[in-house]
């Protein structure tokens, strides 16, 4: 249904070039900006369950949690402010993409990312040494701003400095650090929860900041990319910096593209109207909304964030909630590696559609276990971030981000009060989205298996249901195809 075929067109092009040091340095770069976002996603559940962090910020929520006469267990941590002490930074973080769409495209991916290094710093500082809840919401939106820019800027500067082949690769490792960047934060959180004195929730708090400084130097010594150069009009700069990056001499295919696709993005004035307004942008927009919703509906977040207070809602002991999350990060982690040796073999549709009927079973039995404990009382291939032609790059990679904050926001915000309401029902709720989403994915989800960024027109022209998109003539894309075929027939 979903499966693509080049109809009648040239095979995808492949430019020289090697796997450079150099371009293993820039992972670095986009490895700590994977680790400050797991790290976060990470470290609010166990620091939410941890009592002196409670007491001290939460004094209501911690003499719920102390009584033991409570019965109903659904609603133990019911509460608004602790809720936004996890949402507040993806709300943040929603905006801060925004911005750094704009950012990104004028002064360069390397801006962007140091400014995210920066920000994020002197949240993980003010979180640190909080003293008032209002020091440490602050906190957490510096550190959802710094996220923003960072998920905005990191994985478009991962994917244009990586050899055409190994985009996908590198794409999926930002993916495999949020992983163990979430894995870290509940080992983290695992020991800090047995430091005495009541102050380890600091401890947890504060390492944030030690990924923030590695994406702060990375940004400092390494160089833009080639297309975001270009892009800027520095074309002597950006063709001598592609052949250092690839390795080779011979970079004219490569380079020439990008010119191409540069002269494109030049004949669009603005790429939010583009982004929106123009057919042929439809499926790929289409993509990158429904994607990171529905991968935030899955309810993934909920285990992320809550699965300790989650773990001690059902009657387990403090040590053992936050064993729970470091088992679930393990697996994060672990299916998360499986999915990028998947990728390129079994390609990202299958992923989907596997990750979506294990995560349907899932659901429903943990709906179905905790309904029975209780009475009325996942794992994810995720591959979110998506790659668009240039001139509208940068505006829909805010977008890609901007959906998946909101909807991070909106989980983390209601998750609590909706077990209160809801109970194992809300499990039931996020298999029914996953149920919709693996339905999605294979209707309209085409494979992209070994497909290079300015091949993905091909692959919407050729799907059945997207292909209606594709034929405008006067949209962009299509007129800068023509005048480019008329430049070579004079
Ligand atoms: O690995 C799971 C994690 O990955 C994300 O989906 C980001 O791509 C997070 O929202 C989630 O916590």
């Amino acid at each position: 249904m979903g499966g693509v075929s080049f109809e009648g067109g040239s095979p995808p092009p492949s430019y020289p070039g090697k796997l450079t040091p150099y371009v293993l340095l820039t992972v670095l770069a986009g490895a700590a900006g994977g680790l400050i976002f797991g790290y976060d996603l990470g470290i609010s559940g166990g620091v939410t369950s941890m009592a002196p962090f409670l007491e001290k910020f939460f004094p209501d929520v911690y003499e719920r949690q102390q009584s033991i006469t409570s019965t109903n267990q659904y609603c133990k941590f019911n509460s608004p402010t602790l809720q936004l002490f996890t949402s507040s930074l993806y709300l943040a973080a929603l905006f801060a993409s925004l911005a750094a769409g704009e950012v990104t495209k004028k002064f360069g991916r390397r801006i962007s990312m140091m400014m995210a290094g920066f920000i994020f710093l002197f949240g993980a500082a003010l979180n640190a040494g909080a003293v008032h809840l209002s020091m440490l919401i602050l906190g957490r939106i510096l550190l959802g701003i710094g996220i923003g820019f960072a998920n905005q800027s990191v994985p478009l500067y991962l994917s244009e400095m990586s050899p055409y082949n190994y985009r996908g690769r590198f794409n999926i490792c930002f993916q495999l650090m949020i992983t163990i960047g979430i894995l870290c934060a509940n080992l983290i959180n695992f020991g800090t929860a047995k430091i005495s004195g009541g102050w380890g929730w600091r401890l947890s708090l504060g390492l944030a900041g030690v990924p923030a400084v590695i994406i702060l130097i990375a940004s400092f010594f390494l160089s833009d990319t080639p297309n975001s150069m270009v892009q800027r009009g520095r074309e002597i700069e950006a063709k001598a910096l592609l052949k250092r990056i690839r390795g080779v001499d011979d970079v004219d295919a490569e380079f020439n593209d990008m010119l191409a696709a540069k002269n494109e993005a030049d004949l669009v004035e603005s790429p939010w109207r583009n982004l929106f307004g123009t057919k042929c942008y439809r499926p790929q927009l289409a993509m990158s909304i429904l994607i990171p919703f529905f991968q935030q509906f899955t309810g993934i977040n909920v285990i992320m964030f809550y699965a300790p207070v989650l773990f001690q809602s059902l009657g387990f002991g403090s040590d053992a909630s936050l064993i729970s999350s470091v088992i679930t990060g393990v697996v994060n982690m672990f299916a998360t590696g499986v999915s990028i040796y998947g990728s390129d073999r079994w390609g990202r549709r299958s992923l989907f559609l596997e990750g979506g009927v294990q995560m349907f079973i899932f659901q429903s039995l943990i709906a179905g276990l905790i309904g029975w404990r209780f009475g009325v009382s996942g794992n994810v291939t995720d591959i979110p971030f998506l790659i668009f032609p240039l001139e509208v790059r940068s505006a829909a990679q805010s977008v890609t981000v901007a959906v998946n904050m909101a909807f991070t926001f909106i989980v983390g915000q209601c998750f609590l009060t909706m077990l209160c309401s809801m109970k194992y029902g809300l499990f039931i709720f996020f298999a029914f989205f996953v149920a919709v989403m693996t339905l999605f994915c294979y209707f309209f989800m085409p494979e992209t298996k070994n497909i290079p960024i300015e091949e993905m027109t091909q692959v919407w022209r050729s799907h059945w249901f997207w292909k209606r998109f594709m034929n405008e003539p006067n949209d962009p894309v299509n007129k800068a195809i023509a005048m480019s075929k008329l430049r070579d027939r004079v």
